[in-house]
């Protein structure tokens, strides 16, 4: 392939008919939303997306705001490419190595942090549908960030999924790893980790880690189709269903994050605002004495 300055021929940027509005500026990721749907994309494609400290604290902040916004039912977690070096994609190639320390990840403050799983957690616990979009390498952390996510979709061309843990002494322990080996069995999930091969969008998917394999090209617009399927159907229903297929994994957690919502469904019967209301009143509660089977 001939290289004409800094650019490939061959990687154009795609246009994409979706009118995304900036929703915050940051400086390691964007942050997008359009129709109902919020989008995260890490932008260090030169190094392969590799996260930071400044990195981690600003998905969090991207994720936290869609979780908060009443308008938004459905994130992509995507990525911005290709590189500016070589034209290749990437979705995210993990903890940035050269940022690391002696206790972890040192951000500009100097102190040392590990705060990826924070990331982890939102995305796994927000009541709202996260797909990985997923247009080049998933490594190591940025493999693990797409296992927590609800869905994934894969660039038949250029994704390419790894697993470098071992190679650089980190080990995901929890929903990369054993979540993981959940999604693609036991056998699978330990060859990914202890030989660290390249595994392509087919592979991915025909062992159930990848639910499409989508044309490059096609991707980000795939991804929003699915999306705009998902909004389509009832937020409270997509939400009680998330957090139970969660439930049995994320133990007393999980049942925390579904009784939550459990609860807030009984605060809206004429019970609870008579609780309520006695309460306020200073009165005795009068139920009405209905056992509902
Ligand atoms: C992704 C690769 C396989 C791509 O290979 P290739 O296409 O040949 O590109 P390269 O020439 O290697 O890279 C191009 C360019 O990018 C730089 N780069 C790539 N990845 C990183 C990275 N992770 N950190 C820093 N820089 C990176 C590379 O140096 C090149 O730069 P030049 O200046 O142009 O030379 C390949 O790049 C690769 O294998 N990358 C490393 C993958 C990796 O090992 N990632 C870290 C895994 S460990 C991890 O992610 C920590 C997870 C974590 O955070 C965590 C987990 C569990 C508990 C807690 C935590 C926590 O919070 O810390």
């Amino acid at each position: 392939m001939q290289k004409i300055g800094y650019f490939y021929p061959k990687f154009k940027k795609i246009m994409s008919k979706i009118q995304w509005e900036t929703a915050i500026e940051f400086e390691d990721i964007t942050y997008k939303k359009c129709g109902g749907v919020a989008r995260i994309a890490f932008n260090r494609p030169e190094v392969r997306n590799a996260f930071r400290p400044k990195t981690t604290s600003e998905l969090y902040r991207a994720f936290y705001d869609a979780q908060e916004d009443t308008s938004i039912g459905v994130v992509l977690l995507s990525a911005e490419g290709p590189s500016p070096k070589d034209g290749v994609y990437s979705f995210c190639s993990g903890g940035d190595q050269k940022a690391r320390g002696h206790q972890g990840y040192v951000g500009e403050d100097g102190m040392h942090r590990l705060n990826i799983l924070e990331v982890q957690r939102l995305i796994r616990f927000m009541p709202k549908v996260v797909i990985a979009v997923i247009p080049g390498w998933a490594v190591g952390g940025g493999h693990s960030l797409h296992v927590v996510c609800d869905m994934s979709l894969a660039s038949k061309e250029h994704a390419i999924f790894k697993q470098t843990d071992a190679d650089v002494t980190s080990f995901d322990g929890g929903y990369g790893s054993a979540y993981l080996a959940k999604m693609v069995g036991q056998k699978k999930a330990r060859e990914i980790f202890f030989l660290g091969r390249n595994y392509s969008a087919q592979e991915a998917f025909e062992m159930g880690m990848v639910n499409a394999v989508i044309p490059h090209a096609e991707l980000e617009d795939t991804a929003y189709e699915w999306a705009q399927e998902v909004l389509a159907k009832s937020p409270t229903s997509i939400k009680m269903l998330k957090f139970a297929m969660n439930l049995t994994d994320d133990g007393m957690v999980g049942q925390q994050v579904f009784a939550g919502e459990a609860t807030r469904l009984a605060y809206m019967t004429d019970e609870a605002i008579e609780g309520r209301n006695a309460f306020l009143e200073k009165r005795k509660p009068n139920f009405p004495k209905k056992w509902i089977p």
